[in-house]
């Protein structure tokens, strides 16, 4: 497998806390990657840092052999490293088809081509469908998007986010809030955009992530200190006593 995504000596510094110490890590094209660590330790700062959200102290992002560390939020999008949420909002008065529409729509067009669509509507709203019918909610396109339930609603900011056509995807607790049977609907989902669709994905709830991730980091204090698959992660000495523990051996029984 190829890296699509490099973390090299990455650092995130809040006044005197070194919330990103050093980071290193690889995602490779088409896997599932998930970062598990103890509150605080870093998981969302180091997102915001990918994504572009948070400029970076020192380190490189490298995403598809280019260096993005300096790289605007938006340009990343358009080079293919998406975040669910914060791209596009949901318009909870319009229907979940609009909303995909004008996704598509955001995607497609372009400040220099104004004086004409960049993809005809029908184009557009036949995008916006095939992409509904793949987070789920093909049946749901004609209701309000604020009507939606909520594991509903995060299918929609997946749909969302899959409307820039992204080669990595970063998916901040894409289950949380959910109760059981959302979450086990969302499942499938983020397992079917492989291999087409990279995805670093940061989730509390460690039965999906031991279900899902082709490779898990474990991250402390601001330093990856294991990556390894599911079953090596399970087994590694330094992670149970630094994190998992007995809440790893109860939730995830192998
Ligand atoms: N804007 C900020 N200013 C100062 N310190 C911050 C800021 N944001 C986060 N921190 C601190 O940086 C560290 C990492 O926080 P971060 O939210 O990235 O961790 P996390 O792993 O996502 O935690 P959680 O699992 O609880 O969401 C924590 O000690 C946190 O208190």
């Amino acid at each position: 497998m190829s890296a699509l995504l490099e973390l090299q000596g990455l650092v995130k510094r809040y006044g005197g806390l070194t919330a990103t110490d050093n980071l290193n890590l690889t995602v490779n094209a088409g896997e599932i990657h998930a970062i598990i660590g103890p509150n605080g330790a870093g998981k969302t700062t180091l997102i915001h840092q990918i994504s572009g959200a948070l400029a970076s102290d020192s380190g490189r992002i490298v995403f598809a052999g280019t260096d993005v560390t300096r790289v605007p939020m938006h340009l990343r999008v358009q080079a293919g490293l998406a975040r669910s949420y914060q791209i596009t909002n949901i318009f909870p008065r319009f229907s979940v088809l609009d909303n995909l529409a004008l996704a598509v729509q955001a995607r497609s067009g372009s400040s220099m081509r104004f004086w004409r669509p960049a993809v005809s509507e029908r184009a557009m709203f036949e995008e916006a469908r095939a992409l509904a019918d793949r987070v789920g909610l093909g049946g749901q396109v004609d209701g309000l998007a604020g009507n939606l339930a909520h594991g509903a609603q995060r299918q929609l900011e997946l749909g969302l986010a899959l409307a820039t056509r992204p080669r990595l995807l970063l998916l901040d607790e894409p289950m949380a809030g959910m109760g059981h049977e959302e979450s086990v609907e969302m499942i499938p989902l983020i397992e079917s955009l492989r291999p087409e669709i990279a995805v670093l994905i940061i989730e509390h709830d460690m039965d999906a992530v031991f279900r899902m991730a082709d490779r898990i980091s474990v991250l402390v204090s601001g330093r990856i200190i294991a990556t390894g698959t599911p079953d090596q992660i399970r087994c590694n000495l330094e992670v149970k006593k630094a994190y998992l523990g007995d809440e790893l051996e109860d939730e995830v029984a192998a």
